[in-house]
């Protein structure tokens, strides 16, 4: 919680507090008044009666500006403050005041209230919070002051009566300027009713509103506490209410949370970076004797791959250095040691409680598009690089063999099964000889059956034909063996039709440059894995005869019961030592296999680094990079959804039959160097699918999740307390791999994107939405194919869903120019799949607050009833006293989200901040 010390406030504090509350020791002794364990301390409401101006013609237009003096400290800090109401002296304010549960407050504790009258709307940049006197010199240019009170937190909190009533002074504490009400709030308690009045038209209070609660089922999630404060830190609270359709409060609570997977999945990421790299150097030495041609090409390659790797040993101890923090700001966006980091991520949590319908949340994931800044976007970003390197690689001559990304992607498959079957093959051959030296039946049995399932496995990934190749390739790369051309001539008609299409990672279309070689032989490698399986076959057909044998003399032994002292088991011999060579040969043969399939796949490895070194290590680099961003968003918003969605048993059957749907929002302009962060978005976001979560019970208080994998293919795994996962279907809890379905829709809202659209180019959104449509299609088949048709809350809205992606797909044909509807349509839809919701700008700091703040009112007016006359005025709250300025100010120290009247022309409507909360800022 971000606070100022108001000059001159220690004096005026001291005033509030004689020296008394000291215990035995001389520490200061306070009473705490937590309620509900993670909940809010303390929430009140405010409103004024019979406010005096201080010319009688003059208008009022008032806020209330909140300051706490804490008892230890003694000092008067700025804490909130509420939205100005405007020509009345009777103001109710919609903007309440909530403590988190961190937040030191106590019964001693004292609150004072000030109420000042707004001259200059444009002026007032409400400063209610940490800036240094150069940022923001306070000035009360466009206020004046007009009366405080001061109450104790005890006398609120203990106070029969409600609200509680105090009279407003002027500053020398004399004259009477009215009164001022505070209302304690308990959100989604039982509240009598009570009555206040409000006004749509802030001009002229003329709408009747009745205030009263209802009790509701609480969502507190207080049994989710250990595992959700390991990945959320420093919340920020605002409290609300506003009036319904039928004149009713709906409160609303404001929550923005950072998280600690800002750099714990970034530093597990690269930590496995780290690990798959040295272990493809090693692999890379490992090749044994090359013609000079291939030994320098490999020399050259693992100098660079080794430069490469220090640099992310660098980042990874740089990293390590940073304890504290774990939010990245916007502007730190550029910072070398920071890239890996997602910029200004956090949790918007909406907590609805209204009249009549259940209390509700609504999150979304707030993060910076997850881009490359530090490399910059001069040549774009990873759309095209990739698209274009691939182009480039194909064409570069006869220095290298081509191999199609499939193939490479599928030489790093086979040599990341064979590190992985290896040992585990031997670890089984280990435990059937153990079995057979205790002569256990049953357990030599076992062993035999998973020692065969894992070699049947090891043998199967070589039948591929990739590896026969590039046995022959590395042949032909041996000393004393001459380099053949590549088989397949460049075909000029593919290459210019390529070139058209650069944008997309088109297939390739070329063959393998694979060379051929007359002496070798080829049926050599079929016999050398054939081996395994043949003395795999022997080791079975020995098991059966031992087993066998044994079953004879068990029976023999049966009948003749004199024989059962033990000699008779023993006639099939000694059955360690009859499959000790066995297992020995088994084992030989599987290294034989090993050397030479890593062999070959490290050559083709060997080929995509040199045809194009050194780019191709600086596009992983970029792509890691952004992957490393976007991952840690989704991990965060997975880590949340299954919390929220733990009693939800269609949610929890969906998320295992299906999959999660991940909605991305982009508010990108497609001019300039944001089309380069929209292009880096676009892959890291499609590179998620790469990621499947997995759901285990933590074995200790260390709930943060594991990461594991290489490149191609990520797991995550989840770590929940006992309690909370034994609530799970018994499919997650075994362990299901759980699919996730990223989506990006992107529309462009600001000034460049009218540039874009005059004088550049939109193509890019435009093929994003269309692409990005079709996915979120797919999934929405796969949901209606495997969920039955009464598990979801929403189900029976199947045919709005319908509807919904009907119209997206209209408004993304339409090619409507900063169509905002598809953003709608398409979180909407998000919502009714039970998806995470992601909004991104650039830094997620100014147009994403103006999004998120958008679709809270949105849901608001559509789900709970929202009065249609407080539309703005809600909007108007949130954006100016609400989570998001108070995110604006900790990426900036700066409480002004960063448009001028220029760039706010341009804006759709409803993305416009409201006068006073915007201008420049260093960003
Ligand atoms: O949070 P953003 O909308 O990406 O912030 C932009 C802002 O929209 C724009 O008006 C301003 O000129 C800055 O470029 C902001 O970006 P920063 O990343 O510099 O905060």
């Amino acid at each position: 919680m971000m606070e100022i010390k108001e000059e001159r406030s220690s004096d005026e504090a001291r005033q509030f507090f004689p020296s008394s509350q000291l215990d035995s020791l001389g520490e200061p002794q306070f009473t705490s008044i937590q309620r509900i364990t993670n909940e809010p301390k303390l929430e009140f409401s405010l409103a004024c009666k019979d406010l005096v101006a201080a010319t009688r013609d003059r208008k009022l237009s008032t806020f209330i500006q909140v300051s706490v003096v804490h008892p230890a400290e003694r000092i008067l800090t700025r804490y909130s403050s509420t939205e100005i109401v405007e020509g009345t002296k009777d103001p109710l304010f919609l903007t309440g005041v909530t403590f988190p549960p961190e937040y030191p407050i106590y019964e001693e504790t004292k609150i004072k209230l000030t109420v000042y009258d707004v001259k200059d709307k444009f002026q007032d940049t409400v400063c209610t919070s940490v800036l240094p006197d150069h940022k923001e010199p306070r000035t009360d240019v466009g206020r004046s002051f007009l009366g405080c009170a001061t109450f104790r937190v005890g006398d609120l909190v203990k106070s029969k009566e409600q609200p509680l009533t105090l009279t407003l002074r002027t500053s020398d504490g004399g004259k009477t300027v009215g009164t001022i009400e505070v209302n304690l709030v308990k959100m989604g308690e039982l509240e009598e009713g009570e009555t206040d009045h409000i006004t749509a038209d802030p001009q002229d209070q003329k709408c009747a509103l009745v205030r009263e609660c209802t009790a509701t089922e609480g969502i507190s999630g207080k049994d989710n506490l250990p595992s959700l404060n390991a990945v959320l830190r420093n919340p920020v609270c605002k409290l609300y209410r506003f009036p319904t359709s039928d004149n009713k409060w709906m409160r609303i609570r404001e929550q923005m949370t950072e998280t600690t997977l800002s750099f714990h999945v970034p530093k597990e990421l690269i930590n496995l970076h780290i690990k798959e790299d040295m272990r493809r150097n090693q692999e890379l030495k490992d090749l044994g004797e090359l013609a000079p041609h291939w030994d320098n090409m490999r020399k050259s390659v693992i100098a660079h791959c080794d430069q490469m790797l220090s640099m992310y040993q660098d980042t990874l101890a740089e990293l390590g250095k940073h304890t504290g923090s774990s939010f990245k700001s916007s502007c730190s966006k550029g910072e070398k040691m920071l890239e890996f980091i997602p910029i200004n991520l956090h949790l918007q949590r909406m907590h609805v409680h209204s009249p009549q319908l259940k209390d509700a949340l609504y999150d979304v994931i707030t993060v910076g598009a997850p881009a490359a800044h530090f490399q910059g976007f001069k040549n774009g970003g990873l759309r095209k690089l990739l698209s274009k390197f691939e182009a480039e690689r194909r064409n570069t001559g006869y220095q290298c063999i081509y191999y199609s990304p499939e193939n490479t992607a599928k030489a790093k498959e086979v040599l990341s099964n064979i590190n992985h079957l290896q040992p585990l093959i031997s670890s089984h051959a280990d435990l059937l000889l153990s079995s057979a030296s205790q002569r256990s039946p049953d357990s030599l049995k076992n062993s035999l059956k998973m020692l065969s399932e894992k070699t049947e496995l090891f043998v199967h990934t070589f039948k591929d034909q990739l590896v026969r190749s590039a046995l022959l390739a590395l042949y032909t790369a041996r000393p004393g063996c001459v380099l053949k051309k590549p088989a397949v001539p460049r075909n000029s008609a593919e290459e210019g039709a390529d070139a058209q299409h650069q944008d997309h990672p088109s297939p390739i279309k070329r063959q393998d440059s694979i060379p051929h070689h007359s002496e070798y032989d080829e049926e050599e490698w079929d016999r050398v894995w054939a081996n395994v399986a043949k003395s795999l076959n022997c080791l079975i057909a020995m098991v059966d005869r031992l087993l066998e044998k044994d079953n004879i003399s068990f029976k023999e032994g049966e009948n003749e019961p004199s024989a059962a002292d033990g000699k008779v088991l023993h006639t099939g011999g000694d059955w360690y030592e009859q499959l000790y060579p066995l297992v020995i040969t088994l084992k030989d043969c599987m290294g034989e296999v090993v050397t030479r399939a890593k062999q070959s796949m490290a050559f083709v490895l060997l080929q995509e680094l040199a045809c194009g070194l050194p780019q191709c290590l600086m596009l992983t680099l970029r792509r890691d990079i952004v992957f490393s961003q976007a991952l840690a968003g989704l991990v965060c918003g997975f880590v949340i959804k299954l919390h929220t969605g733990l009693h939800d048993q269609g949610f929890l059957q969906q998320l295992h039959t299906v999959g999660l749907l991940v909605q991305y929002e982009g508010l990108l302009s497609t001019y300039s160097e944001e089309a380069g962060m929209l292009e880096d978005m676009a892959v890291g976001i499609s590179d998620l699918q790469k990621v499947m979560f997995k759901v285990i019970e933590a074995k200790s208080e260390d709930f943060l999740p594991i990461i594991t994998g290489r490149r191609e293919h990520y797991i995550i795994e989840v770590q929940l307390p006992a309690k909370m996962f034994e609530l799970l279907p018994q499919e997650i809890k075994e362990g299901k791999l759980l699919r996730m379905y990223p989506v990006l829709f992107n529309v462009g809202i600001n000034e460049q994107q009218t540039l874009a659209e005059r004088f550049g180019d939109t193509t890019l959104q435009e093929n994003i939405n269309q692409e990005n449509l079709e996915l979120l299609k797919e999934y929405y088949k796969l949901f209606t194919e495997k969920m039955p048709p009464d598990c979801l809350p929403h189900f029976q809205e199947q045919n709005d869903l319908k509807g919904l992606l009907e119209s997206l797909h209209q408004n993304i044909q339409a090619k409507k120019r900063k169509n905002v509807e598809i953003m709608w349509l398409a979180a909407t839809i998000c919502r009714k799949l039970n998806g995470v919701r992601f909004t991104c700008c650039k830094s997620a700091k100014d147009r994403t607050s103006m999004s998120v703040t958008l679709e809270q009112c949105s849901i608001l007016r559509d789900e709970h009833q929202l009065h249609k006359d407080f539309f703005i005025r809600a909007l108007d709250c949130m954006r100016r006293e609400g989570c998001r300025i108070e995110n604006v100010l900790k990426n900036v120290k700066c409480r002004k989200y960063a448009f001028n009247m220029i760039q706010l022309m341009a804006f759709p409507k409803y993305y416009r901040p409201p006068e006073g909360t915007y201008g420049k800022a260093d960003t």
